[in-house]
């Protein structure tokens, strides 16, 4: 479904709107952000960081043109292009409050306006405002711009059609929306969390255990479940082959046994406070926040990775990503024209500043990802895009020659033009010239393509609409003749 948004407003800038204003930016949206904090460019500019270091290790695709970011002075002058608002100002129902008055007064009619609400239930963000019907929640989780799941919670006057919008934007910029079917304090995720707390603040105020030790117990267990099956996928499995309901037979009397304190609150005194935050000095007081979140990130992204591999969960959301970055790093090429005697001109890119080694140059392997981007880039201008390749229909590389030229230096932009060498029903023989802005090669590459049949595994003859476009690339760029380099093998000395 069409959504609309091309441009998106922050209303508060801190952890969560830091983290979904980097999801937007990296995402490719313009954002327009408000947060009257002193120091909120700062802060702004420390969690964009982090974000575009995990989205260059987390993503196989070329990341693409980012958003472009604003700050404003008034909630009106951020709000008023915006096609959709998120807010993310401290929970407090009344600045909460103030702050919906103040976005309603400017924004544009048909305006998503989402709440990052941890807790409050959508019909008291909407109580006394004048258009109710564009205010739900859109509840993520930290960090914003790794984490898929966004709880979309709405009341009687939403239109749902309007969030249908809202969930259509969120599942473009990598996102899986979770419709809450009836509002509820701290809607579904926030519920687990807040039961698990209670329970690890008992165990440190009991002096049962300490605040790492209670993050062992997750860390190396069930949180690696839970990580990848949930909770009752997690017990299925646990009850063996007969499933569930052995499970439930054998764990939920249990259930009225003491096993847990979830009807009491620990009253957070100064004593428990000054235990937990003393505790929590000793295990992680020697990393900064920003530390922690870069290995939390690269934690993140290593486990999304995995499940990415599996087609598993969030894993998923991160698949779909990629080939919505796959397809958007490559719309431009489709319009690219086919000339007679010319290369194509279908990718380029940058050198960015973790691809250096410790020469100073473009480390060895970014020449081979170089490539296979702009190899990328021919196959969907070919027509194999993921509507072909979900045929089970694919092309595999089955060969590579790589010639490195020229050194390049960080932030250097690089071109590739891509000619068709030859061609037969089930391979492609493919050159690409890297040039450097000075128009120097640095590097060529020469492929071997074949097309297979991905279900059976094996090779076989290409189909349309690839075959006709082949056919005219081949006729395009039969007069350009092969350099002398092609088809050379290594040297020998
Ligand atoms: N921190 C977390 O783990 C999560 C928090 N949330 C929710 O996100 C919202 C924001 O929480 P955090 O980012 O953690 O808080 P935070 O304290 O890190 O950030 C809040 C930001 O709002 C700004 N602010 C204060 N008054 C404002 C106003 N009138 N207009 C615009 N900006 C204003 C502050 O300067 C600050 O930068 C809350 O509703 C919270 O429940 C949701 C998911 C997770
Ligand atoms: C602790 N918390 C209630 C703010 C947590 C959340 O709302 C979600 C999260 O990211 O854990």
């Amino acid at each position: 479904m069409a959504h609309g948004v091309k441009k998106a407003a922050a209303i508060g800038g801190g952890v969560i709107g830091g983290g979904w204003v980097a999801r937007f930016l990296l995402n490719g949206i313009d954002v327009a952000v408000y947060d009257p904090h002193p120091e909120a460019k700062r802060i702004m500019s420390e969690i964009l960081a982090n974000a575009e270091r995990a989205y260059a290790k987390m993503l196989l695709p070329p990341l693409g043109e980012m958003g472009t970011l604003t700050f404003h002075d008034t909630i009106a002058d951020a709000v008023k292009d915006a096609d959709y608002i998120q807010e993310s100002v401290p929970e407090r129902l009344d600045i909460k409050h103030k702050v919906f008055a103040e976005i309603e007064a400017t924004a544009k009619k048909g305006a998503l306006i989402g709440s990052s609400t941890s807790g409050y239930k959508p019909s008291e963000l909407q109580d006394g405002a004048k258009h109710p019907e564009r205010i739900f929640v859109a509840h993520p989780f930290n960090p914003v711009y790794l984490l898929p799941l966004v709880e979309l919670v709405r009341t009687e006057k939403n239109d749902p059609k309007a969030l249908d919008r809202a969930a259509a934007f969120l599942t473009e910029v990598g996102m899986k929306p979770l419709h809450v079917r009836k509002e509820i304090d701290a809607h579904i995720a926030d519920r687990f969390l807040e039961a698990v707390w209670r329970e690890g603040l008992w165990l440190i105020k009991d002096g049962i255990a300490t605040t790492e030790e209670i993050d062992d117990a997750i860390r190396f267990g069930f949180g690696l479940r839970w990580a990848q099956m949930g909770l009752f996928e997690t017990y299925r499995v646990a009850g063996g082959e007969a499933g569930m309901r052995h499970f439930i037979a054998q764990f939920g009397p249990c259930l009225s046994w003491p096993w847990t304190k979830l009807m009491d609150v620990p009253e957070l005194t100064d004593e428990l406070v000054e235990m937990i935050a003393t505790q929590s000095d000793e295990q992680s007081g020697k990393y900064t926040i920003r530390e922690l979140e870069r290995i939390r990130d690269d934690n993140l992204v290593g486990i999304l990775q995995a499940l990415k591999a599996n087609d598993w969960g969030a894993g998923q959301s991160l698949k779909e990503m990629e080939n919505r970055f796959y397809a958007k790093a490559h719309a431009g090429s489709a319009k690219t024209e086919i000339e007679d005697g010319k290369p194509l001109q279908l990718y380029s890119t940058q050198v960015r500043g973790d691809w250096v080694d410790y020469n100073g140059h473009m480390t060895e392997f970014r020449y081979l990802q170089v490539l296979a981007d702009g190899t990328d880039a021919f196959l969907i201008f070919i027509g194999m895009d993921e509507t072909y390749r979900k045929r089970g229909l694919s092309i595999y590389t089955v060969e590579t020659h790589i010639r490195h030229v020229r050194e390049c230096k960080a932030g250097e932009k690089l071109t590739l033009y891509t000619r068709l060498l030859g061609k037969d029903e089930k391979r492609l023989r493919i050159l690409h010239e890297v040039l450097n802005e000075a128009g120097d090669v640095v590097c060529t590459g020469e492929h071997m393509l074949l097309h297979v049949n991905t279900e059976e595994a094996r090779a076989c003859p290409m189909e349309s609409p690839v075959t006709d476009r082949v056919e005219t690339i081949a006729r395009a760029h039969g007069g350009i003749g092969t350099p002398e380099f092609a088809g050379r093998p290594i040297r020998t000395i």
